[in-house]
C-alpha cells in the first residue's frame, strides 16, 4: 500500500508523496499516470514527491499526469508548501529546491501562499502572441470572450505546432477584465488538456500583460477557472525579479492505495 496526500491549488489538484524514506519507484512512469489518472487511480493534473535535501527544507520532484517528470509547477509549489507544513517540517517561512532552482515561500496570516518564481529576462514578442519561461515554458495569446473560448482545441493546435517541437509548450488564453486584472484559461502540456489553473501559467499572464503596455501595476489579479491569483514583480533593466505567485494550497484528503 502507498500512502498519498491530495492537494489543490485553485483547482490544479495533485498527488502528493512524502518520499523522505525514498520509498517511491521515481523512473516508473506508468505508476505515476496510473496515480493521476482519474478512473483507475486516485487522480490529479499532476504528482509530486517531497524529499529531503541537505541545502534546503526540502526538495519538490514533480510529474504532470502522463507520468513524466517535468519543469516547475507554480501552483504544485505552493501545493508542496501546504504540504510540508502539515507534516511539520517547516512553519511559516521555507526554501525548498526545484528542477527549475530554489524558491522562498512564505504562509501569510489569511492561509494564502506566496511564492516566489525564477527571474525572467527573455521575452519573445510576436504579433500575435508572446512566448516566456516562467520555470515552464508559455505561449500567451489575446482572446475576447473567453468564457466560449474553444480552449482544447486552439490550444492543443499550438501545443503541438511545428514551431514548438520537439519539447511542446503549455498555452495560455488571456483576457483583460480591468485595470491590472486579467483571465486566462490554460492548455498544459503533460495533461494535454485544459486545467483549472497553472500557476507558472498565471506569472507568464501578468508578466506578459506588463511588457505589452496592458497594465502597469507591479501587482495583477489573475482570475482562472479555479479561483484567483495574484502575481506582483519588481522590474528594472528589462528584468523581472521579485517575482511571486500568491492564491491559496488546500488540503483535500488522504489515503492509501494498492499498488
Ligand atoms: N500546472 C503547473 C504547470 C505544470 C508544468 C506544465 N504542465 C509543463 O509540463 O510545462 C503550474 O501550476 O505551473
Amino acid at each position: 500500500m502507498l500512502e498519498f496526500y491530495k492537494f489543490q491549488g485553485t483547482g490544479n489538484d495533485f498527488v502528493m508523496i512524502d518520499n523522505r524514506g525514498s520509498i517511491f519507484d521515481k523512473k516508473n512512469s506508468d505508476l505515476v499516470s496510473f496515480l493521476c489518472d482519474r478512473k483507475f487511480g486516485i487522480g490529479g493534473d499532476g504528482l509530486i514527491l517531497l524529499e529531503t535535501d541537505n541545502t534546503f527544507d526540502f526538495k519538490m520532484v514533480y510529474y504532470n499526469s502522463d507520468g513524466k517528470e517535468s519543469s516547475m509547477c507554480g501552483n504544485g509549489g505552493r501545493c508542496i508548501v501546504a504540504f510540508a507544513s502539515l507534516l511539520g517540517i517547516i512553519q511559516k517561512q521555507c526554501r525548498f529546491i526545484a528542477v527549475d532552482g530554489e524558491h522562498r515561500a512564505l504562509i501569510n496570516e489569511d492561509g494564502d501562499i506566496s511564492l516566489q518564481m525564477i527571474d525572467v529576462e527573455n521575452i519573445n514578442k510576436s504579433d500575435d502572441f508572446i512566448f516566456l519561461n516562467t520555470g515552464s515554458p508559455h505561449h500567451i495569446q489575446v482572446v475576447q470572450d473567453i468564457e466560449y473560448y474553444d480552449v482544447f482545441n486552439n490550444g492543443k493546435k499550438i501545443r503541438e505546432s511545428e514551431f514548438y517541437m520537439p519539447s511542446g509548450t503549455n498555452v495560455n488564453f488571456v483576457e483583460q477584465k480591468g485595470d491590472n486584472y486579467f483571465k486566462i484559461r490554460t492548455f498544459e502540456r503533460g495533461v494535454e488538456n485544459e486545467t483549472l489553473s497553472c500557476g507558472t501559467g498565471a506569472t507568464a499572464a501578468a508578466i506578459a500583460m506588463f511588457d505589452l503596455g496592458k497594465a502597469n501595476a507591479r501587482e495583477i489579479k489573475i482570475d482562472v477557472e479555479g479561483g484567483s491569483l495574484k502575481v506582483s514583480f519588481d522590474y528594472s533593466d528589462q528584468k523581472y525579479s521579485n517575482v511571486f505567485l500568491t492564491g491559496p494550497a488546500e488540503f483535500v484528503f488522504r489515503g492509501k492505495i494498492a499498488i
